[in-house]
């Protein structure tokens, strides 16, 4: 295959795929298995009880054919049995304790188990979301929303068996095997260790085999992952794809996808199916051995026929948690890397962080000062290049330039999703770095140009300004932005529905929904990111009305497209690649006939 073809088959192949969730697969260690660990701490005295329980069934397992044993040769011994009827009922008693026993601890250790690892998973997947949720944008900046998705659902799940009942199963099967090693020998050494026999050659063929099961899985999970992220992208991309008649294409790459996804599965399947037979056959081998060594034994009447009865009994008991201890270890590789995806997110400090002696910020008056700012989002390409602005409280600035050319970066920097290289952002004279992060946040309300609506109700949206809100106040802030009557012409009003991105509304709709939510909140400072797309006269009217209530007595600043904004502006900046090349009101800058006047010109040239 030639080197472009391989490119180019590379790229749609793996157009989907993020590339550090690919490693399904880590090698055992021991920092993250203690890390892992640590969230089973605050469930200690939870789990005492649970590790008794199974302490108890591993035991009362390993003393029936014990009893057994001690029947058998009572019976057969004819000097014994006649005088030990009553002693034998009495063993038979005490083995349908035993078994009562081991049902109930059991029961017991399923039981709590699950529900301890159900609360490990909650806590670790509450712990993983709070973190990321304080993550600054540069974090988010670097990762795909479906990379930062799939950890915390695939990887914490991936860790769910593990602590649902590996940790308490790892023990209980060592106990058991240990336990059993030690009974067969006690018992007889020579006729142990012929049983045993076939031990390391199981090991041999299992290790081999499990490693292809192993890797045949991890090949069906990559598989998995790739559908999950080519759905997410398909869902969140089908208005384009279906603009651009592109259905057939899509569904062919899905149809490969899913295709190749059926015959991993198959593959790992059948290589599954294939384990079974092995152990059962070095099972069968070992209980050969027993048989015909234990009856030569018996012969020679160095072992008793109770005792064959026992070592048969515990050999059937023997290859259960081998099996088991194998999957076990499979589990714990697959947990290494999902437990390591997951700890790199949560040892991932915010860029932005908060200093340790911050203080809240007070009630702010309202003047922002931007001193001399250099800032980059890559190393070595500034994308502002010394900005000094200064603004008083109430004003009302614009910001306008090309596109790319640094508007959006003093609005980010303004609210502190990035810190600057170089430079200040004071409010009242206060380094915003400073002060704690919730204080300052919650003085600056920011509406976006492309409004997010939550799923939930229209008046759960508004009220995401301000939680505590009452039902008045949100009615009378959507009142106030002139977004009242459109919102009592949809089915149920205030309580009607809507869902996650609000598709239901139209763009105009939504810029009056999130005007109220920002009313509602009050900000002492407000920063608006303009709509581009043309909306009616008459909703474009609206939301001029509502935009004179909103900015009415606050420090406001617009990334404005409107012409019918920009002219109201106190002060207009006009930037050109991170810098600021025109700063006046719209008759001053009109007048002096540079980027401004270009700009405002461009926009009536095309209307
Ligand atoms: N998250 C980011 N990571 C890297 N570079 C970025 C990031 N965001 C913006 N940039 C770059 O920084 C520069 C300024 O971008 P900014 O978004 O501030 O421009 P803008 O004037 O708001 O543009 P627009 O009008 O298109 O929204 C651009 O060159 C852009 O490519």
């Amino acid at each position: 295959m030639s080197a472009k073809a391989s490119a180019k088959g590379r790229s749609r192949n793996e157009r989907f795929v993020y590339q550090d969730d690919e490693a399904i697969e880590k090698p055992f260690n021991w920092e993250q298995l203690r890390r892992l660990y640590t969230y089973m701490m605050p469930y200690k005295r939870e789990l005492m009880p649970v590790i008794v329980m199974m302490i108890i069934g591993t035991l009362t397992r390993l003393a029936i054919p014990f009893l057994m044993l001690y029947v058998i040769d009572s019976i057969l011994d004819a000097d014994k049995g006649s005088q030990s009827t009553g002693m034998l009922a009495a063993i038979g008693g005490m083995m349908l304790a035993l078994y009562i026993i081991q049902w109930a601890s059991n029961r017991y250790r399923i039981k709590y188990t699950s529900i301890i690892g159900q609360k490990v998973i909650y806590d670790l997947r509450n712990h993983l979301f709070q973190h990321i949720q304080k993550l600054s944008f540069r974090f988010y900046d670097k990762r795909p929303a479906g990379s930062v998705l799939v950890r915390v659902t695939n990887d914490v799940n991936a860790l769910q068996d593990l602590f649902t009942n590996g940790v308490v199963n790892l023990l209980m099967d060592c106990i058991q095997l240990v336990g059993i090693v030690i009974i067969l020998l006690a018992l007889n050494v020579k006729l142990g260790l012929a049983v045993m026999i076939t031990v390391p050659i199981m090991f041999i063929v299992s290790t081999s085999l499990r490693k292809r099961i192993r890797f045949a899985w991890q090949d069906v999970r990559m598989k998995q992952s790739r559908i999950n992220a080519h759905l997410n992208e398909s869902i969140q991309g089908m208005k384009v794809t279906q603009a651009y008649v592109q259905e057939k294409d899509n569904m062919a790459f899905f149809n490969h996808m899913n295709t190749d996804n059926i015959k991993s599965w198959n593959k790992a399947s059948a290589l599954n199916q294939g384990f079974g037979p092995v152990i059962e056959v070095t099972a069968a081998i070992g209980t050969c051995i027993l048989f015909w060594y234990g009856t030569h034994l018996i012969q020679t009447q160095v072992i008793t026929i109770g005792l064959l009865f026992a070592f048969a009994n515990y050999i059937g008991n023997f290859w259960e948690p081998i099996n088991r201890l194998g999957q076990m270890y499979s589990q714990l590789l697959i947990a290494m890397a999902s437990s390591e995806r997951i700890f790199e997110f949560i040892d991932e400090e915010t860029t932005v962080g908060e200093r340790k002696d911050a203080k809240p910020l007070p009630a702010i008056k309202g003047d922002v000062k931007f001193d001399n700012i250099i800032f980059e989002y890559e190393k070595d390409r500034p994308a502002l290049k010394g900005i000094s602005i200064d603004v008083k409280a109430g004003q009302s600035i614009a910001l306008v330039g090309h596109t790319g050319s640094g508007k959006s970066t003093i609005i980010n920097l303004l609210c502190r999703f990035y810190d600057p290289v170089q430079g200040r952002v004071l409010i009242d004279g206060t380094d915003i770095r400073d002060v704690s992060i919730e204080s300052l946040r919650s003085q600056v309300g920011i509406v976006l140009q492309d409004t997010f609506i939550f799923a939930g109700t229209i008046r759960d949206n508004i009220r995401y300004g301000r939680l505590d809100a009452t039902d008045a106040e949100t009615e009378d802030a959507a009142k106030a932005v002139h977004a009242h009557d459109f919102i009592m012409s949809l089915p149920d009003g205030y309580e009607t529905e809507v869902e996650e991105r609000g598709n239901v509304l139209s763009m105009g709709q939504r810029q009056l929904l999130s005007f109220a939510r920002a009313l509602l909140a009050n900000p002492q400072i407000l920063i608006l990111d303009e709509a581009t797309a043309s909306i009616d006269t008459e909703t474009e009217l609206k939301i001029q009305e509502a935009l004179k209530i909103l900015l009415a007595g606050r420090t406001s600043f617009m990334i404005a497209h409107r012409l019918s904004t920009i002219r109201h502006a106190d002060d207009i900046i006009v930037l050109d690649h991170g810098k600021i090349v025109e700063q006046g009101n719209h008759e001053t800058l009109m007048s002096t006939k540079g980027v401004y006047h270009g700009l405002i010109e461009a926009q009536y040239r095309y209307l």
